[in-house]
């Protein structure tokens, strides 16, 4: 008799348990639980990635969102121990249309169901994530809660507990997720650089990218101070990715204008992009459903290139695309944009040895395209060396 290879697992059909994902405005979306029973909140938003749910699931910046993927089957190749971004998982919850009950692949470890339900994470099968989606598109990311076993209740008890969860605008989350402790990426190969990176809800990726490039990155929590950043003797410093309205981050963006001030090498990835654009004196605004996926179109304007791009973001820096602006530290311009809606994507100083993108040239997951802006922060610290 054929035995199943070991690197086929199959996950027990598990028992239909009704389960509802409610929206804010009262739309309300049935299905079956999926990971684990309960209840769940958090901000209802959707990703077009069609590969990398775990490096999504494990995103610190999905922390206090509820995840519907629009790729109708997720789980297919399990769940392995090398694609984390982070120690756990951070979405708030998990929709998807048909979930696979096989789990076929080399690396897998376990199914992506006994995964969510290891970890707690209360998620929901069997809905109509296409309609989700253009509700979404149309209505804009709001509120929502998925109810499963005791949690589920009449729709109006559920509709009034969905209410009084906290919004995504004005929620200062970064100091939720980043580290507490400072730790140190070790370059891989000869060493060349020492960067400090602030960890506002950093991807495990990022410093990696880094470290490949002979940088040595000593990763500070998020609420480090100048002094922290400068006690590591930087070449240059780094601001990540993270969760919440970058408009809260009053203390980075003192810490970005010191470093503007001294005109270290510095680059920034999303929310760093974000709080470049604060700490210039821009402002930033909430997108109606944001950017979520590994497939939107960039345009480098220094360049005139397109790049396909891996996106996770709900906020956008407020600056002027036809136009170099003047700031307290110097000119400075928008050089990406999104071919999908003209959102900012990344601003470049030109007096200043300074740059970031709203977007994951980090890649994890999504395309490579990107990632010759490592190559551009390491070129800024060769500059201030010459
Ligand atoms: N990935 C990120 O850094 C996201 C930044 C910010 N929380 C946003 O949603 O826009």
């Amino acid at each position: 008799m054929m035995t199943a290879p070991a690197s086929i697992t199959t996950t027990r059909r598990r028992e239909r348990t009704p389960a509802a994902y409610v929206l804010e405005d009262g739309r309300i979306f049935r299905g079956q639980a999926y990971g684990a029973v309960g209840e769940t909140f958090g901000e209802a938003v959707f990703n077009t990635g069609m590969t990398g749910y775990q490096e999504t699931l494990t995103d610190p910046s999905y922390h206090r969102q509820i995840v519907a993927m629009t790729a109708p089957q997720i789980g297919n190749t399990g769940v392995n121990d090398e694609d984390p971004e982070s120690s756990r998982i951070w979405v708030a919850g998990y929709v998807v249309r048909d979930p696979s009950r096989i789990s076929s692949n080399w690396r897998a470890t376990r199914s992506l169901d006994e995964e969510l339900q290891a970890q707690g994470i209360v998620g929901i099968s069997g809905i109509d994530t296409r309609a989700l989606t253009r509700h979404l598109r149309e209505a804009g990311a709001m509120r929502a809660g998925i109810f499963s076993g005791a949690a589920l209740a009449d729709d109006a008890t559920m509709l009034e507990r969905v209410r009084q969860a906290p919004q995504m605008e004005g929620a200062d989350l970064c100091g939720e997720v980043a580290t507490d402790a400072a730790y140190v990426v070790p370059a891989i190969g000869e060493k060349r650089f020492t960067v400090a990176a602030l960890d506002l809800g950093i991807k495990g990726m990022t410093p990696h990218r880094m470290a490949e490039r002979g940088i040595e990155v000593h990763v500070l929590p998020a609420n480090a101070t100048a002094e922290d950043v400068y006690a590591v003797n930087p070449d240059g410093v780094f601001f990540s990715n993270g969760p919440g309205d970058p408009a809260t981050a009053d203390g980075q963006v003192a810490v970005l204008r010191e470093v503007l001030g001294r005109r270290t090498p510095f680059f920034g990835i999303c929310f760093g992009n974000q709080l470049l654009g604060r700490a210039l004196g821009f402002g930033t605004y909430k997108l109606k459903y944001g950017h979520r996926g590994i497939n939107q179109p960039v345009q480098d304007r220094t360049t005139g290139k397109v790049e396909v791009t891996a996106h996770n973001h709900g906020f956008a820096v407020d600056a002027p695309l036809d136009r170099v602006s003047e700031t307290p530290f110097g000119r400075v311009e928008v050089s990406h944009v999104c071919l999908n809606d003209d959102v900012v994507e990344g601003l470049q100083c030109l007096d200043q040895p300074a740059f970031s993108v709203q977007y994951h040239p980090e890649a994890a997951a999504g395309p490579h395209d990107a990632a010759y802006l490592f190559d551009r922060f390491v070129s800024l610290l060769e500059g201030q060396r010459a």
